[in-house]
């Protein structure tokens, strides 16, 4: 399928959807410093073909302006002519998208899941056993463990993309990098906000469980 041949309607209802998630995401503060970008398919998917529409790289993602987001490629290449730069991590979109046949992306940098990712980092994972958002992942067993990867941040973004591909676990629809932040992603935008949120709640959690344990506050 072509991005010509995709319907109007659905490219606008990726756009509006994108700006509704924004905006919520900005008012909890999940967007320091220009940080952060969003990402929602649209059309028909082939892992090797593939198009979704994406934040624009370095703005400051608590405002709207109509140079907000543009539609690119599974190679990440604009779809239509255009002088917006697609987020500098639209590589790792691409392979998330290509991987797992999501039909949304967010990501996020909080203090929260920095120290987790550095705190975790000699095992690569976090663990988490037993806490009910995991069931926000649809996981439903009982007193059920996960452990979250956690992948190198380098600053070369194709770097960071086999690590991806060899540590994306099917059952977990995220992945931590180092001292940089999640990506979580779903079926829709609806519930890849679903899982970021649980990945940020059990994040806060780990980490207060942990300082309680070493006698803090
Ligand atoms: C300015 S700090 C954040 C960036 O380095 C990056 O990690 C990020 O999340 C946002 O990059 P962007 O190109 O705006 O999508
Ligand atoms: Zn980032």
């Amino acid at each position: 399928m072509t991005f010509d041949q995709i319907r109007t309607e659905e490219k606008q209802r990726a756009l509006s959807e994108l700006r509704d998630v924004k905006e919520l995401f900005a008012s909890r503060g999940w967007f320091p410093g220009t940080s952060g970008n969003l990402s929602v398919r649209v059309g028909d998917y082939t892992p090797e073909s593939f198009q979704f529409a994406i934040t624009a790289s370095g703005k400051d993602k608590t405002v709207h302006t109509p140079e907000d987001y543009l539609f690119v490629d599974q190679n990440g290449k604009a779809c239509e002519a255009t002088s917006l730069k697609p987020s500098a991590e639209t590589l790792i979109h691409c392979e998330i998208y290509r991987l797992t046949g999501a039909g949304a992306i967010f990501h996020v940098h909080t203090v929260f899941n920095n120290v987790i990712s550095e705190y975790f980092w000699d095992r690569k994972s976090v663990p988490v056993d037993g806490v009910e958002l995991i069931k926000g992942f649809n996981l439903w067993e009982e007193e059920k463990h996960i452990d979250i990867p956690i992948v190198s941040n380098f600053a070369h973004i194709p770097s960071i993309v086999p690590e991806i591909t060899e540590r994306i676990v099917s059952e977990i629809p995220g992945i931590l990098l180092r001292k940089h932040g999640i990506y979580a992603w779903g079926a829709n935008a609806f519930e890849a906000k679903r899982h970021l949120e649980a990945f940020e709640f059990i994040f806060e959690y780990v980490y207060r469980l942990e300082l309680l344990k070493r006698g803090g506050v």
